[in-house]
């Protein structure tokens, strides 16, 4: 699915990359437009976090091209990421600060930012009661939900998360769950999100891509790909199963 140029947020085409081992991933494209929550999933190393890296620059693509807000990837990074906030691979904070203070620590890099936008944007996260309270009492889930106020503090269009579920309890993945929800209804923000987490991708997800083995088999908005009544759990296996047997060509 397209979506139209005026609303275009991401636009990635015939992306690929090759580890020295062989593996990585293998002429991706698709596009992201505004109001997106697209849900990418795949089996463990099927190119998921190296898509996301290359796509805000954390690692290098051999061939192919991402533009993020019309700006391309490698020849205009700052102006490509300036919308652009990232929770990649690692939610880490410094444990002896509080909440507060790291948030004030990363808003550093950005010239300017007012000081009222750190409340902000702990509200926004639900810890405005937790804020200044030492990082090493948070919860998982909380320590989540901080990194995501830290790739708040620039007031992205686009928010990239990789697996921000991971290893949190119910709880928690109901917290994060109502946080993306509520930024990407009151502030507009689209998000593109890896995860494992099926059930729960389907109740929050626009637009879905499915990754194995390195390649796109199945990309497309949610209430069409189910149109039928499948779970995205069974939607999800069986675009794998008939992929190993040979039926999907991309
Ligand atoms: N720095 C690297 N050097 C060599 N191979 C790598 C490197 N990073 C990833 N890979 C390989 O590339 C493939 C894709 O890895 P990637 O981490 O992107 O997968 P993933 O879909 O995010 O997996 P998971 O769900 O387990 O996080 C894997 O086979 C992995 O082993």
């Amino acid at each position: 699915m397209t979506v139209q140029t005026d609303e275009l947020i991401a636009e990635i085409d015939r992306v690929t990359k090759t580890y020295k081992n062989g593996r990585g991933i293998k002429d991706i494209s698709f596009t992201l437009g505004k109001g997106d929550i697209f849900g990418l999933f795949g089996p463990n190393g099927a190119g998921k976090t190296t898509l996301l890296k290359i796509m805000t620059g954390l690692c290098t693509a051999d061939s192919g091209n991402v533009s993020l807000f019309g700006c391309g990837i490698t020849d205009r990074f700052e102006q490509a990421m300036a919308q652009v906030g990232c929770v990649i691979e690692t939610a880490d904070s410094y444990e002896y600060m509080s909440g507060r203070a790291n948030l004030k620590l990363a808003g550093r890099f950005y010239r300017g930012l007012p000081e009222k936008r750190i409340d902000e944007v702990l509200e926004w996260v639900g810890l405005a009661s937790y804020a200044n309270e030492r990082v090493s009492g948070y919860s998982l889930g909380m320590k989540q939900r901080l990194a995501l106020a830290g790739a708040l503090l620039s007031s992205p269009k686009l928010i990239v998360l990789d697996e921000p579920t991971n290893g949190l309890d119910i709880e928690g993945i109901i917290d994060v769950r109502n946080v993306i929800l509520r930024l990407a209804e009151t502030q507009g923000i689209a998000f593109l999100i890896s995860s494992h987490m099926m059930s729960e991708m389907e109740m929050i997800c626009t637009r879905v891509g499915i990754i194995c083995g390195g390649q796109l088999i199945r990309e497309g908005g949610v209430r069409q790909l189910l149109a039928d009544g499948t779970t995205m759990e069974q939607f999800y296996l069986s675009s794998i199963q008939q992929w190993k047997e040979g039926n999907i060509h991309v």
